[in-house]
């Protein structure tokens, strides 16, 4: 489990991170979200020690980074897959880092194997691509089988099996009751591999909730109704807009509803009595989710093409 409470981070005039207070659990995939510059990497950083708090607290399962006498047993990270000495092999930065924390050397052969990178592991690092840095970045982090995971932009550079291969390795990590706290830029892969999201923008938190969630909290997120009873359709209408969701009629006999996920729209409709034919979510994407959290955080934000025009 990380905990941060109150974090907070300023360098001179720039506040990084402004007081994140929040739990990242075990057992579930919980992505980490914000437009360049929003303070995820610093936010990481400091839960590993490498940075110093302005104010508040990161902790790994109750304590500091900085308390672990085997740091690599708690928690494993990928921050910055290229920060490697460039003329070792793979076996041998791995041999390195095992031997520092106390870990078996048999292990090294192991997270090799789970990486795909045992037919690699004699040439050197400085030679790798961009993709094979990546899973040996992961083969570190993964070294001291430990209960807290942290990867920064993990599919950055993979192809598309890599990065079907990195989400089913968050999700086993998660099954097997770890904590698995991952960032990218990557909506669509976001959404196939976290639980949970934590969306922050200019270094404040702006979300923490179920992946779901965030998407039905989009304005663009709608629930279709089809009814063949229209008074109990206009009812239903009435009701929903008194709980503060938004409910058009669309044809006869139809209401497209904004606002409310598809359960308590079901829900009403059975208590009201109205049969329906039709309750389908209209889902948005996380993209457009994302993007509505995050409209008033994007500092670098190209003007939109058709502005330019
Ligand atoms: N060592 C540093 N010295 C001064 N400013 C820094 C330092 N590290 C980060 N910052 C600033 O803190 C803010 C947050 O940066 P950070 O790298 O944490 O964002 P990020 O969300 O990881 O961005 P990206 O998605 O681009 O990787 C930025 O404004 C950045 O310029």
């Amino acid at each position: 489990m990380i905990t941060l409470d109150g974090l907070t981070k300023r360098y001179g005039e720039t506040a990084a991170v402004q007081g994140l207070t929040l739990t990242i659990e075990p057992g579930l995939v919980t992505g980490f979200l914000g437009p360049n510059g929003a303070g995820k990497s610093t936010t990481m950083r400091m839960i590993l020690g490498l940075d110093r708090p302005t104010s508040g607290t990161a902790l790994v399962n109750g304590r500091h980074y900085a308390e672990f006498s085997h740091p690599l047993r708690e928690v494993g990270a990928l921050l910055d897959a290229r920060a490697l000495h460039p003329g070792r092999s793979a076996r041998a930065h791995l041999l390195a880092t095992a031997r520092s924390n106390g870990i078996p050397a048999a292990r090294v052969e192991e997270v090799l194997a789970t990486v795909g990178l045992s037919g690699v592991a004699r040439k050197r690092a400085g030679a790798y691509s961009l993709g094979m840095s990546q899973r040996l970045g992961i083969a570190a982090a993964l070294l001291g089988d430990p209960g807290v995971l942290m990867f920064d932009e993990p599919v950055n550079g993979l192809d598309p099996d890599g990065v079907r291969w990195v989400r089913e390795l968050m999700r086993s990590l998660a099954a097997e009751g770890r904590t698995v706290f991952v960032s990218s830029h990557l909506m669509s892969e976001m959404e196939l591999t976290a639980d949970r999201l934590v969306v922050i923008g200019k270094g404040r938190l702006l979300a923490d909730a179920p992946v779901a969630d965030i998407i039905a909290a989009s304005s663009r997120h709608r629930v279709k109704v089809r009814s063949p009873h229209e008074d109990g359709l206009r009812e239903l209408a009435a009701r929903l807009h008194a709980q503060g969701a938004s409910a058009e009629e669309t044809a006869p006999g139809e209401l497209l509803v904004s606002g409310v996920r598809v359960e308590p729209v079901g829900e009403l409709a059975h208590r009201l009595g109205v049969p329906l034919y039709e309750l389908s979510p209209q889902d948005a994407t996380l993209e457009q989710a994302y993007m509505e959290l995050t409209a008033d955080s994007v500092e670098y934000g190209a003007p939109h093409p058709e502005a330019v025009r």
